[in-house]
């Protein structure tokens, strides 16, 4: 047996998953990791740490701390809380690939079937409110195309892939987080960007190379082709899920309304709230699919 998308990757022998600080020799694989059906991702280690606490107690009501199955190194967190992995894979995509890479070969150890990604991020909102859930259904790249674009060795040139999202699963989550949230839900098109700066039309980088109007006229045009958030993982997000076999979904709130301002808000508390409200919206359609009501 071999990795769906890599036939040089054999199930038995050992193998070092370097940034996770696992090597699979020495930790039972199939054992810890078999049942997981749900990889939750997010890119700051506290906040994955606050989410795994959250479905600790939420799902198993276990106010245990999790245990950290990357405790060697400070890369990245892995916690495992039932059938839940749950990682960080810091900022953009070169982050997120290599742990993708790590967490994909995890998983085919295991032995494990039919898992689900789902990215609970932040996001620049375009034109919907700061604390706005925005559920993607429909990925583009910074050119508004939804194209994933990679350089590969083969050939030596640039691939692109063209993304999609997997519209079944959008509405499934979607028809289980409208209910009882207190905060607002949409679905719409999420655009994937390489920089937090330049490439989302801020100007308050320490570079910028466009105009105010340059900038008004980007988000005119995002408006028009019904994107309503930016953020920097999703393209490659689905890209490799899709190439490994794997269903991927992604839920962010959005820090603030980018047709208004910037600059995120300095008020932490109300961050941390924001940041916390996909958990809700992850945990509903996780109890819908364990079928726990
Ligand atoms: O999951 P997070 O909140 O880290 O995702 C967004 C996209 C970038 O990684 C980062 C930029 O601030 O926030
Ligand atoms: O504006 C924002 C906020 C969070 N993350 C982003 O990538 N952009």
């Amino acid at each position: 047996m071999s990795l769906k998308s890599n036939p040089y990757i054999k199930l038995n022998g050992g193998d070092f998953l370097y940034h996770l600080g696992i090597d699979t020799s020495q930790v039972n694989c199939k054992e810890i990791f078999h049942d997981v059906k749900f990889v939750c991702l997010g890119g700051s280690t506290n906040r994955m740490l606050k989410f795994a606490k959250f479905i600790n107690e939420n799902l198993n009501g276990n106010s245990e701390e999790p245990y950290n199955y990357a405790y060697k190194t400070d890369r990245y967190c892995l916690y495992k809380t039932g059938p839940i992995l749950i990682a960080n894979h810091g900022i953009g995509v070169p982050s997120l690939s290599v742990l993708l890479n790590e967490i994909f070969k995890l998983l085919f150890y295991a032995q494990c079937s039919d898992v689900i990604f789902i990215r609970l991020g932040t996001c620049g909102g375009i034109g919907v409110e700061a604390g706005t859930v925005v559920i993607t259904d429909n990925v583009v790249n910074g050119e508004l195309e939804p194209i994933f674009s990679y350089v590969s060795i083969k050939l030596g040139k640039r691939i692109n892939i063209t993304t999609t999202v997997d519209a079944d699963l959008v509405r499934e989550i979607y028809d289980h987080s409208s209910q009882n949230n207190s905060f607002t839900i949409v679905r719409g098109t999420t655009c994937s960007v390489d920089c937090f700066y330049e490439a989302q039309g801020r100007l308050d980088g320490a570079l910028c190379d466009y105009t105010e109007e340059d900038r008004k006229q980007f988000f005119e045009k995002l408006q028009r082709n019904g994107v309503k958030n930016l953020e920097m993982e999703s393209l490659g997000l689905f890209s490799y899920c899709h190439r490994a076999g794997y269903k991927a979904a992604m839920i962010a709130v959005a820090l603030l309304n980018r047709l208004e301002a910037d600059e995120p808000t300095s008020n932490i508390d109300m961050l941390k709230e924001w940041e916390s409200r996909p958990f809700y919206t992850v945990l509903n359609f996780i109890r819908s699919k364990l079928d726990i009501v």
